[in-house]
């Protein structure tokens, strides 16, 4: 594990924490036929994987209002409206469920750092009743000894409060901690925690550069976290 080993000063962090959507699984392609069946039911235009894609990891509120606004500054949305969408959203999305996927690389990861004693825990912006059914179909269910969803918490990444809590249950400092992800909310989210932040380069992020937010690490699966 080299490359955690460089990070931490020969050391392994004792608590690593995972973003899900882009990081753990490619869950767009569900979220993209969630989306497109809420805009149907409206009597709008489908948006799209491609479109989607760019609008994933600010959690559901965040992501009906951006495809209401068609991709544009999304708070042009209509707070009634968006209200209104939203648990079309959720109903579409509850029954979506067959093209999501684990990214390569993951299991061997999670299986590497939990054979090494090491904690795991999952914060995420997905709202918090998506998420057993979601870990149990990807054969994810068992690993995480803590679980933040979107609404768990009054506030959500980028803030750093998910982190904060959990390492205050972990009774584990900033400096033994990491965070996993794949976009800038979670880079800000560990900045603001001090935790050291690992960037996956393959998920979503609103279609920049994942480099561009200097995250402490960035890699191109998570096999490459625990190699060597
Ligand atoms: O916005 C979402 O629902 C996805 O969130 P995540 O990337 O934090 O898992
Ligand atoms: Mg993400």
């Amino acid at each position: 594990m080299k490359a955690l080993h460089r990070l931490y000063e020969g050391n392994l962090p004792q608590l690593v924490m995972f973003d899900l959507d882009g990081t753990l699984v490619d869950s767009v392609p569900d979220l993209a036929v969630a989306v497109d069946d809420m805009l149907l039911q409206l009597g709008r235009t489908p948006a799209g994987v491609g479109r989607v894609r760019h609008w994933v990891g600010n959690g559901a509120m965040v992501l009906v209002r951006r495809a209401l606004a068609g991709g544009m500054e999304h708070s042009v949305v209509d707070d009634a409206e968006a209200e209104a969408a939203l648990p079309l959203f959720m109903e579409a999305y509850a029954n979506a469920n067959g093209h999501t996927v684990r990214y390569p690389g993951v299991l061997e990861c999670l299986q590497a750092l939990r054979a090494a004693g090491v904690r795991l825990a999952l914060i995420t912006n997905k709202p918090e009743r998506f998420i057993p059914d979601l870990l149990r179909e990807q054969q994810l269910d068992g690993f995480f000894s803590w679980i933040v969803g979107g609404d768990t918490l009054p506030r959500r990444k980028p803030e750093p409060d998910g982190l904060l809590w959990v390492m205050q249950q972990a009774g584990v400092t900033a400096a033994h901690s990491l965070f996993v992800g794949d976009s800038r909310n979670d880079i800000l989210a560990a900045r603001a925690a001090g935790v050291a932040c690992a960037a996956l380069t393959y998920g979503y992020n609103h279609g920049e550069d994942i480099a561009l937010h200097q995250p402490d690490l960035i890699i191109d699966n998570l096999q490459e976290l625990v190699a060597g």
